[in-house]
């Protein structure tokens, strides 16, 4: 389970601009949690401090019990936290087998990581042995990222935005590759910060961020209405950004 108990963080360089303020926030295990949110709002800062990437300004962070608020990225790697970026990073140098075996931390076969790249829908020889850089479209590093996460099998996983860039065949895909995720181990959770109504369909909990604060949170049939209003997940932002609350 992972609890945040009044996380804020403001700008390193600029203590008076704060951009989460006292964020409570708790991931019960086997959840498939929403962040969602007018853009600017918080979001991705929020998913970088659960994954060790930026620490907060105050409060802290809980995983499974233990406080890891002052642990880095690579040991909430180990301890089970997996992050796939807005944007992933490219590597240069660095093969796309390379970086799913360095995610599983076990030496692997070619076939095993290839089976990786079939979950996202990439036709593996076409990409097992491609290096992971400015070649790879937007998309295909998107979906390269996602199967490094799904390699990692950690017991919480954090995906900021997966749908960004993605076609809609691969749309798809992803709804049935956390499904498949959960069905697998009905322990892991799934943290997923999106705008996208189909993605937000399949939550369990859904959590509002906006101005760097959380608005709304709680089970998805308790939220989802008020936040649909209208005709789709548009209008969540349109609501917030006119500084309206769901109602
Ligand atoms: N290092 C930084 N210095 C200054 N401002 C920052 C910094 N990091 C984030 N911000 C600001 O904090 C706010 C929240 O950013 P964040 O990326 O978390 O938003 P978001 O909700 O993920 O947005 P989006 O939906 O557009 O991805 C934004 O206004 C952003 O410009």
């Amino acid at each position: 389970m992972l609890e945040l108990k009044n996380v804020s963080f403001d700008v390193p360089e600029d203590a008076s601009k704060e951009i989460l303020h006292d964020v409570n926030l708790t991931v019960e295990n086997g959840k498939f949690a929403v962040i969602t949110g007018p853009n600017g709002g918080g979001k991705s800062t929020l998913a970088k401090i659960i994954a060790g990437i930026e620490k907060p300004s105050s409060g802290s962070i809980y995983f499974n019990g233990k406080d890891i608020t002052e642990t880095g990225v690579t040991e909430r790697a180990r301890m089970g936290i997996g992050y796939a970026f807005q944007n992933p990073v490219r590597f240069k140098g660095i093969r796309v087998k390379d970086l799913i075996r360095i995610a599983v931390g076990t030496p692997i076969s070619v076939s095993e990581a290839c089976e990786y790249l079939s979950e996202v829908g990439l036709c593996a020889r076409d990409y097992i042995d491609r290096e992971v850089n400015n070649s790879l479209s937007g998309g295909e590093l998107k979906r390269i990222e996602i199967a490094t996460v799904l390699a990692r099998k950690s017991s919480l996983s954090v995906f900021d935005e997966p749908e960004a860039g993605i076609d809609l065949w691969s749309f798809q895909n992803l709804i049935e590759v956390f499904e498949r995720m959960q069905a697998q181990n009905r322990e892991s959770s799934i943290l997923v910060i999106s705008h996208q109504e189909r993605i937000l369909n399949i939550a369990d909990e859904i959590i509002v961020i906006s101005d760097g604060r959380i608005a709304r949170q709680g089970a998805r049939e308790e939220i989802l209405p008020g936040l649909m209003g209208s005709d789709s997940a548009v209008s969540i932002c349109e609501k917030y950004e006119k500084g309206g609350k769901a109602k």
